[in-house]
């Protein structure tokens, strides 16, 4: 299969839209400290050779500056000539882009996100059923039940990296790093995000439904 570059035009388009995102989300507290992380795909030559814009790593996302976003190749690597540092995590973002060709990524740390990553960390999944927000998941199935990866945490990158495949199921555009935050996933900057946010809607639910019972 070929893949097409995008033009110059359409790079700076979806910059444009990474920097809305990334307002957006701040301003809802989903990046506390300089945590998080946001990318999108901007040119693609073949399933493994792709690059993407990510955000420089230990940055404020609640400022805007010009040296907000770089371009990384397909090992996460910075591609261009820069002083910029690519996002730490930028090896578990091109291992998500290779293994699904999605077009963008988002990582945040939530406070709910981070409950329920430990309350289902043993078993490696939070189980999740009759929550109407799975259907912007893309999962329109009757009373439809899904289990949401979640990954051990590690300071080593790589270590998680090379779990990554094992998290990546066809229909659940996400999965968890335990104690740590989300990854989701879409076809489009605007698909991560309400992926992003439905998996955030359903944590919080799941918290307070495990609090209601208590
Ligand atoms: C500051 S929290 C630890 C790193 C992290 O998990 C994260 O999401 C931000 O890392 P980055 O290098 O992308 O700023
Ligand atoms: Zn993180």
């Amino acid at each position: 299969m070929a893949f097409a570059q995008i033009t110059l035009e359409e790079k700076q388009a979806r910059l444009a839209e990474l920097k809305d995102v990334k307002e957006q989300l701040a301003a809802r507290g989903w990046f506390p400290g300089t945590s998080g992380d946001l990318s999108a795909c901007v040119g693609k030559y073949a399933p493994d050779e792709f690059y993407f814009a990510i955000t420089s790593s230990a940055k404020d996302k609640a400022m805007h500056t010009p040296e907000d976003f770089l371009f990384v190749d397909a090992v996460g690597e910075a591609c261009e000539t820069t002083s910029l540092k690519p996002s730490r995590e930028s090896l578990i973002h091109a291992k998500i882009y290779r293994m699904t060709g999605c077009s963008a990524i988002f990582h945040v740390h939530t406070v709910f996100n981070n409950l329920i990553s430990e309350f289902y960390g043993d078993q490696g999944f939070i189980p999740v059923q009759g929550n109407e927000l799975i259907k912007e998941l893309g999962i329109w199935e009757e009373n439809a039940a899904i289990e949401i990866p979640v990954l051990p945490n590690y300071v080593d990158i790589p270590s998680i990296a090379k779990l990554v495949p094992g998290a990546i199921h066809s229909d659940i555009p996400g999965f968890v790093l335990r104690n740590h935050g989300i990854y989701a996933w879409g076809n489009s900057i605007w698909e991560a995000k309400r992926h992003l946010e439905a998996f955030e809607f359903i944590f919080e639910l799941e918290y307070r439904r495990l609090a209601l019972l208590r």
